[in-house]
C-alpha cells in the first residue's frame, strides 16, 4: 500500500467527523444528539467517495446534517479533511459497507438519501451489488422517514434504466427524472454540484442521468 494511503488511514482514525465500522454502531439512533448535537434533519450520501455532495450540501444547508458513507477510507479522508479545514461541522463520514446500513441507523432516522455515481456493476452476476437492487431499496425504505426522497445521479445509462425499471415494478412515486441532466430544466444549485467522478465523465461529454423517487 502507498505511503499516502497509509498516512490517510492513520489520520482518519484521529478525525472527530469520521466513524469506522464497529465504532459507528454506537451512533445508531443517536446521530443527531450524540454527533451533531441538534435535532436537524439528516441526509445520507451513499457511495460518497471524496464526499463532494456531502460537503457542498452541508455548506448550502447549514440547517441540515449530512453523512457521507463509503468503505474506502482514503477517499473519505478527502471530504472529512476539507470539512475540518473549512470548519463545516454539519457533515460527518461513516466508513462501512452500505449492505450493513441497518446496523448504523434506526428506522426513520434519515430524511433523504443521495446515491452519487455508484459502481454500475453491469454483469448480471453482480446485480445484487447494485445500490438500487431491491434488497438495498428495502433497507433505504426502513431508514428513511415516511415520504423521504432517494436521489440517484449516475453517468451509467444501464444503471439508470435498471433503477427506473425497479422503481416502476415497485410502483414507487417518481418526483423527477432525466437522462440528460444538464440539458434539462431540472438543474439548480444542488444538482449542479459535481463529484470527482462526475467531472471526469463530463470531460468526455457523457450525459448525466438523475432520478428522484420515494417509497410513498
Ligand atoms: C465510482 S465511485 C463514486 C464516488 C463519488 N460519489 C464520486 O462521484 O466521485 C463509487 C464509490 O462507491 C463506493 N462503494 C461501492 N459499493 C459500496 C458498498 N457496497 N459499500 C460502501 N461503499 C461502496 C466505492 O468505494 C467508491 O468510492
Amino acid at each position: 500500500m502507498g505511503k499516502d494511503k497509509l498516512r490517510r488511514f492513520a489520520e482518519i482514525e484521529t478525525f472527530a467527523n469520521v466513524y469506522q465500522l464497529e465504532q459507528g454502531k454506537a451512533l445508531k439512533g443517536n446521530w443527531a444528539s450524540a454527533h451533531f448535537k441538534n435535532a436537524n434533519p439528516i441526509v445520507l450520501e451513499l457511495a460518497c467517495g471524496k464526499g463532494e455532495y456531502s460537503v457542498n450540501l452541508a455548506r448550502l444547508f447549514p440547517e441540515k446534517n449530512f453523512i457521507g458513507v463509503d468503505y474506502k477510507g482514503n477517499r473519505i479522508w478527502r471530504g472529512a479533511k476539507t470539512a475540518i479545514e473549512d470548519g463545516i461541522d454539519n457533515v460527518a463520514f461513516l466508513r462501512i459497507q452500505i449492505e450493513n446500513i441497518l446496523d448504523y441507523f434506526n428506522e426513520g432516522e434519515i430524511d433523504e438519501i443521495w446515491i452519487t455515481f455508484p459502481d454500475p456493476q453491469p454483469q448480471d452476476s453482480r446485480e445484487k451489488k447494485r445500490l438500487t437492487f431491491p434488497a438495498f431499496l428495502d433497507r433505504y425504505k426502513l431508514v428513511l422517514k415516511p415520504g423521504g426522497y432517494v436521489n440517484l445521479k449516475t453517468d451509467n445509462d444501464q444503471l439508470y434504466a435498471y433503477t427506473c425499471e425497479k422503481v416502476a415494478e415497485l410502483n414507487l412515486p417518481v418526483h423527477k427524472n432525466t437522462d440528460h441532466l444538464y440539458t434539462s430544466d431540472l438543474v439548480d444549485e444542488v444538482l449542479s454540484i459535481k463529484t470527482y467522478y462526475e467531472k471526469k465523465y463530463l470531460l468526455h461529454d457523457k450525459n448525466i442521468n438523475y432520478i428522484q423517487f420515494s417509497f410513498e
